[in-house]
């Protein structure tokens, strides 16, 4: 009997899907047994493993017959609660990268922990959980330097700043004791800068992976954290690590730190 867990992917045929996919295509640990994306998808129908003789299609709607241990949704805010429905529905436990969620989204994923294991997080790269904790160190070393989050990503992607900006800039404040919301600063709405905000930026061109800066400034001198992902690659093994991780696991909300920490 295969030990593979198997898996549920919703937004399969996105970007991040895809690179799922190709990880998962070397690796027989995990195993995608349902490939959904959007009703009226040019993959929907489609074979996604042409040319093998494995049976799998994409398909809009989950089968009931499909015995799977994991739903992993990298789609897209407009569908995420779409995925988190079919994993509450089926008591997949869920682990998520989607972004630009509201806080109704971030509300929904806290009350869907009391009743399924639950992962999201803004990005799933090693390098992106060091550059937090170094993040967090340099905001308390240097309480009243200024922040300024700079981000960049490819041309089609749709939420501004990226979610990583995002949980970068909370673990500034958080380790600075300031209430996120009162000192973000973001380019639509805010120009100048009072002492002590966490100012973001956003750049969207051709085909970037995922690019965040965080600077910390004073008279005279700069501090610049950089992480720069070439390669979807690492998102997706970070998701597929999660997915193995969180299989079998109770009800609870669970962080990527609990798995890399494990
Ligand atoms: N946490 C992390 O490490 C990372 C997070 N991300 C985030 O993951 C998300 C996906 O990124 P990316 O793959 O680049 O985006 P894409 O736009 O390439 O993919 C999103 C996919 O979701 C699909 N989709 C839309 N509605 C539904 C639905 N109802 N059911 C199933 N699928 C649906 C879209 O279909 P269609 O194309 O047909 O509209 C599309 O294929 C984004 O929020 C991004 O910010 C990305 C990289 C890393
Ligand atoms: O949309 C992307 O591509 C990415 N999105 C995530 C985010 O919004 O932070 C993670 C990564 O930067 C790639």
């Amino acid at each position: 009997m295969s030990s593979s867990i198997p898996v549920v992917l919703h937004g399969a045929g996105g970007r991040m899907g895809q690179a799922i996919l190709r990880v998962l295509g070397g690796r027989d640990d995990v195993a995608v047994v349902a490939a959904l994306v959007r009703r009226d998808s040019p993959f929907a129908g489609q074979p996604v493993h042409p040319g093998s003789d494995r049976a799998l299609h994409y398909a809009s709607t989950l089968a009931a017959d499909v015995a799977a241990r994991v739903l992993v949704d990298f789609s897209v805010a407009a569908a995420f609660d779409h995925g988190l429905a079919l994993a509450l529905e089926r008591k997949l436990p869920f682990v998520s990268g989607t972004t630009g969620l509201d806080a109704r989204q971030h509300d929904a994923l806290a009350r869907a922990a009391e009743s399924i294991p639950v992962l999201w997080a803004a990005n799933f790269s090693l390098g992106v959980a060091v550059l937090a904790r170094l993040v967090a160190t340099a905001a308390k070393a240097l309480p009243d330097w200024d922040c300024e989050i700079v981000e960049a990503h490819h041309a089609r992607k749709q939420d501004a700043p990226s979610g990583t900006a995002l949980m970068l800039g909370r673990e500034a404040a958080s380790a600075r004791s300031q209430d996120f919301d009162t000192v973000a600063r973001f380019p639509h709405t805010d120009s100048v800068r009072p002492a002590g905000s966490i100012g973001f930026a956003s750049v969207r061109a051709a085909d970037i992976v995922g690019e965040h800066t965080v600077m910390f400034a004073t008279a005279g001198e700069r501090i610049e954290l950089v992480h720069r992902a070439t390669d979807r690659t690492i998102f997706a093994r970070g998701a597929v690590a999660a997915a193995r991780w969180i299989a079998g696991r109770p009800p609870g909300r669970y962080s990527l730190d609990d798995v890399i920490s494990s």
